[in-house]
């Protein structure tokens, strides 16, 4: 993005990143689910969130309908407002993991080139890519939201897997199958890899 704000200048705070991570007991990490619409990535970002807040972890969760109701309530669905809708939540992302939490984020992001700039702006094993892979019949089968009859109804346009790309990753840190696997069984398998990367431990 280029920057148009000028006669800006970033401040040093006295309390720093470290001293924030610290009081946590936990590393910081963005947990980046994506997914079609109805591939479950609201509903696992959820059981992972209640998973680790349980083990005491100081999370948040972002979830894609929530955040297009206040900070992106002026975007749409163009591939162009795509791009900027996930700009900003991984700058918003960045900021709760300055703060030291681990935060969840819930949206389909299609494409691979903006969450590549997400995890460019975090530090190495901070950005934690978890693919909700669900087949779009399945999805279409689910449709929690009607959503998907109404696209194919030709109501609703540029919807995603119908008239608008999706790009899987190409190597997700955890890769979930969820027409094979349950909400827990998943939810459990994003933890697992916290705690097997140190990120997190868990207290009883
Ligand atoms: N055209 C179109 N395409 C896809 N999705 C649509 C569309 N219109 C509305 N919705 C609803 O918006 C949710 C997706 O928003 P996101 O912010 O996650 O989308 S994106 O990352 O910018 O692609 C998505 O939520 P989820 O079902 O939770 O994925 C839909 O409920
Ligand atoms: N194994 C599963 N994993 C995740 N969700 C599932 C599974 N089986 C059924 N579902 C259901 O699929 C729907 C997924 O919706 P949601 O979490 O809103 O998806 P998304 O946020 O990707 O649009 C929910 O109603 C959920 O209960």
């Amino acid at each position: 993005m280029e920057q148009t704000s000028s006669n800006v200048k970033w401040h040093a705070h006295s309390v720093d990143h470290a001293q924030r991570v610290q009081m946590k007991g936990h590393q910081p990490a963005i947990l980046w689910f994506t997914g079609l619409s109805g591939s479950g990535k609201s509903t696992i970002a959820n059981a992972v969130d209640a998973l680790l807040h349980k083990h005491g972890c100081h999370t948040y969760l972002l979830d894609g309908d929530n955040v297009r109701h206040g900070l992106n309530g002026d975007l749409g669905f163009s591939d162009k407002d795509r791009v900027e809708n996930i700009r900003r939540i991984g700058e918003v992302a960045k900021l709760f993991v300055d703060a030291g939490l681990v935060v969840s984020t819930a949206f389909i992001s299609p494409f691979v080139a903006d969450r590549k700039m997400v995890r460019e702006m975090c530090q190495e094993g901070q950005f934690v890519e978890v693919f909700v892979d669900t087949p779009l019949d399945v999805c279409e089968s689910r449709d929690p939201k009607g959503l998907y009859k109404k696209a194919r109804k030709g109501e609703i346009r540029n919807f995603t897997g119908i008239d608008s790309a999706y790009e899987a990753p190409v190597q997700p840190e955890v890769h979930l199958k969820t027409a094979d696997q349950s909400i827990e069984a998943s939810a459990q398998h994003v933890v697992d890899f916290l705690v097997a990367q140190g990120l997190v431990t868990l207290a009883e």
